[in-house]
């Protein structure tokens, strides 16, 4: 298991090792001593989710405020997306900076988002399943967003071979991150 840190602290790139024999693959998708040992996290996962979404599918950005704030752990089972990240924690010198990474089922890669961020991703395969950990539970009131076009955040988001952009209504009307309801309150 490889754990590599970003420029976002506390956001960690994380590849597990993968055994290969003439049958196919396995890898540990999630140990918890290797990830809290690794990271330095102490985290109690509490909610797994999964989504499936076709090629030119753009989720996010999302987070959710106050007390209902989630870390993340996020991977995909089948296909390829870009990954992005955006550090919102207030008080943080990386700031309204993002990273953004290729996960798909071939890297097998892993990023662990820390409460504080908003996350959306782009699928660049014909099918995607994107399964991720949730540190707290869903609550649609304590939702948050900024919309990923945002021209101050400028997010790089790789469109080129993207002929149909797919984003619901929701997140089409998503507030720039000059707008965004803050992380801390709720
Ligand atoms: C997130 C969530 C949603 N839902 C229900 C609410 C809607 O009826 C339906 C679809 O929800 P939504 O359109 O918010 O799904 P995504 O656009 O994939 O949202 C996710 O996308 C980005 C990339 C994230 O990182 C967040 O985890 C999450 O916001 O599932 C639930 O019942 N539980 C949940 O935890």
């Amino acid at each position: 298991m490889k754990v590599t840190k970003t420029a976002l602290k506390d956001c960690f790139i994380i590849e597990p090792t993968v055994f290969f024999d003439e049958r196919g693959c396995f890898f540990e998708s999630y140990h918890h001593t290797k990830f809290t040992k690794t990271t330095g996290q102490e985290i109690c996962w509490i909610q797994d989710n999964q989504s499936v979404s076709s090629k030119g599918v753009l989720r996010g950005l999302h987070y959710q405020r106050g007390k209902y704030q989630q870390a993340k752990l996020v991977r995909v089972i089948q296909g390829e997306v870009l990954d992005v990240i955006v550090d919102i924690r207030p008080d943080s010198k990386t700031y309204g900076q993002y990273i953004k990474e290729i996960l798909n089922d071939r890297n097998q890669k892993q990023i662990f988002i820390p409460k504080g961020f908003a996350h959306g991703f782009l699928v660049l395969s014909n099918t995607a399943i994107f399964s991720y950990k949730c540190d707290n539970y869903y609550n649609k009131e304590a939702e948050g967003g900024i919309i990923y076009n945002d021209y101050e955040l400028n997010i790089e988001w790789n469109l080129e071979g993207i002929e149909n952009l797919i984003i619901s209504e929701k997140d089409l009307c998503l507030p720039s991150f000059k707008h965004h309801l803050p992380i801390c309150e709720f």
